[in-house]
């Protein structure tokens, strides 16, 4: 097919180069279910930084450097900064459900401002401490049942944006579920009809994944309107904690004309913190996750991370106004996500029209990928880039470090999270939950590969085993949370005691999400509940190592920021 594109192309322009496809299908014979981006990546290799292939009719072009995205995503944001047609949700980009999935519309455009705007209110409010309840209440959990690990991540994430989003925790669980499906819904490997798009025209009661997709976002939507009117009602009563729908509807009701019209209205705002809702609960707990399996395979690191926050924190449990003293901390954040990108293929955008690109025809039409595996592989920028290695963000010598490291390094204009006028909305929140809980875990407790008690052999745990859909998260290990000291444990107690206390908008006293128990099913619902573990239970001693650790714990002299990274001894 490509010798019938070069005869229409202008002369000296050529097709870009990629793998040739099979008749009809495409490409599509040879793209592996499982970690698909490493595919993606090999055939850069191949063909170059920029490369095209077909599958089933449409053109798919991969990039996976910063130097083309950038080019291309950021400066010609005018004619790339659309979204493809997801076949198994095929009005995703004019529905208005979605921002992240809309296409590039004057209602994207309106969405993405009352996005920023609601995103800024919050951040100068520094998230109003949501993340560091929901971080104390993490820490004791993960603790005390870390066999149960994801969980308790999960639940970190969605509590900490449901309370952001509309000032209460109680939506989370339902949150959870309706947003899990609709990444099955909007991933590749989540649903057929997104790899055989022909699929999407069967009708309704002949396409299982249209029925379930269906039922799936009719719950979602009476959850909304359920928060929304939660805070209505509050706001009544004069007792609505901070939210993104609380200034929404504060804006609303005190603003002049202009203002309200740019806002857009209570229906719009609805799907805008929705879809905030969803993004934060989907997204997050994946470089959490990766983290932890960091810290499994490079005690060295750990020892390091647990080295600074002593050192500049003598024993105290790291706090958002900490960070500027905490430049490791950050790295150790930064690095995991390079490391192990949550989106790794990023979220397609899709070109409006023909354009050429140093002598290459890329299709009006096309989607546009940009790689983030292979974009945070690029040698020049990380050498050495498979290794889990933080002091590249905090060695003069290395191509990514920058000063001051007061600020740097931070996930500001990061790739990973995207590109020009799509580029992420959530980063302030990323960055806050990311630094508390990294930070949080390395303070109190030590990540261990487990032993076999019979043999007393490790425990193997896997290096890169990811689940394939558009967020990937490690396929689950085991570890031991062993805390560092005695003390850490009783405070963690108390931590997790105030974080459940009904004024910090704990477990109680809250909306009541009854009416959505039915369609979770009971099960769904009662994980919940009952996975807490009982505080009545008394703390076991701690024994042998840990023990031992807490018997000859002192913090370290403290070393000024500049200097720490040789300290550590980090190559020079
Ligand atoms: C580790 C966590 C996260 C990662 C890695 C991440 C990454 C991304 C990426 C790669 C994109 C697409 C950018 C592009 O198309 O060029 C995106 C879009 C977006 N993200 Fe995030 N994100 C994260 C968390 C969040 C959170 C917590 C929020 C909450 C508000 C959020 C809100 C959004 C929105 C609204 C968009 C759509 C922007 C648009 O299409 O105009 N993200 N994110």
């Amino acid at each position: 097919q490509w010798h019938l594109e070069r005869r229409r192309l202008a002369p000296g322009v050529r097709p870009l180069p990629g793998p040739i496809g099979l008749p009809f299908i495409g490409r599509v014979h040879d793209i592996p279910s499982k970690a698909s981006w490493i595919k993606f990546y090999e055939w850069s290799k191949q063909y170059g930084p920029i490369y095209q292939m077909e599958i089933f009719g449409t053109v798919h072009v991969w990039i996976s450097t910063a130097d083309v995205a950038h080019d291309l995503l950021s400066k010609r944001g005018a004619i790339y900064s659309d979204r493809p047609m997801i076949p198994n949700l095929s009005d995703n980009r004019t529905s208005g459900d979605y921002l992240a999935l809309l296409g590039h519309t004057p209602t994207h455009t309106r969405q993405r401002k009352v996005c920023n705007n609601l995103m800024h209110a919050s951040n100068r409010a520094s998230l109003h401490g949501y993340p560091t309840v929901e971080r104390d209440r993490f820490l004791y959990l993960l603790y005390r049942d870390p066999g149960n690990y994801i969980e308790w991540i999960e639940q970190f994430t969605s509590r900490t944006v449901s309370r952001l989003s509309w000032g209460t925790a109680q939506p989370a669980q339902v949150l959870r579920h309706t947003t899990f499906g609709l990444l099955e819904t909007i991933s590749p490997a989540g649903a057929l009809p997104n790899v055989m798009s022909f699929l999407r025209h069967l009708p309704a009661w002949l396409s299982p994944w249209k029925k379930k997709e269906n039922a799936r976002h009719a719950l979602e939507d009476r959850l909304f309107r359920a928060n929304v009117g939660f805070v209505g009602e509050s706001m009544a009563g004069d007792r609505a904690r901070p939210s993104f729908i609380r200034t929404f509807l504060e804006t609303k009701e005190n603003t002049d004309e202009r203002v309200r019209a740019r806002w857009g209205d209570r229906a719009e705002a609805m799907h805008v913190v929705g879809l905030m809702a969803i993004a934060g609960a989907l997204t997050i707990g994946s470089p959490i996750q990766s983290f932890l399996l960091a810290m499994c395979h490079h005690p060295e690191w750990q020892r390091r991370l647990q080295a600074e926050i002593d050192a500049v924190l003598g024993g105290r449990c790291p706090q958002w106004e900490d960070r500027e003293r905490l430049p490791l901390l950050r790295a150790v954040v930064k690095e995991v996500i390079r490391w192990r990108p949550p989106v790794p293929t990023g979220i397609p955008h899709a070109v409006e029209k023909d354009d050429i690109y140093n002598g290459y025809h890329i299709p009006g039409g096309a989607t546009i990928h940009a790689l983030e595996w292979g974009i945070s592989r690029e040698e020049t920028r990380y050498p050495d880039p498979d290794t889990f290695n933080p002091g590249r963000w905090l060695d003069p010598c290395s191509p990514t470090y920058r000063e001051p490291l007061s600020q740097h390094p931070n996930l500001g204009g990061f790739s990973q999270f995207g590109w020009g006028r799509r580029t992420c909305q959530g980063v302030p929140i990323v960055e806050q939950d990311l630094f508390l809980t990294m930070g949080g875990v390395a303070w109190a407790l030590t990540i261990q590969k487990r032993r076999d008690p019979a043999t007393g052999a490790e425990v193997p745990v896997h290096w890169d085993d990811y689940t394939p859909l558009l967020i990937a998260k490690p396929a689950p290990f085991p570890f031991d949370a062993v805390p560092r000291s005695r003390d850490k444990v009783v405070q963690m107690r108390a931590m997790y005691r105030a974080a459940r206390d009904p004024r910090n908008g704990g477990e109680h006293g809250d909306m009541d999400v009854g009416q959505f128990e039915q369609d979770l099913g009971e099960q769904i619902w009662s994980d919940a509940a009952d996975s807490e573990p009982d505080l009545s239970e008394l703390e076991e001693p701690l024994a042998g190592e840990a023990a031992a650790r807490a018997a000859h714990w002192e913090p370290r002299t403290c070393l000024s920021s500049r200097n720490l990274w040789r300290a550590w001894g980090v190559k020079e």
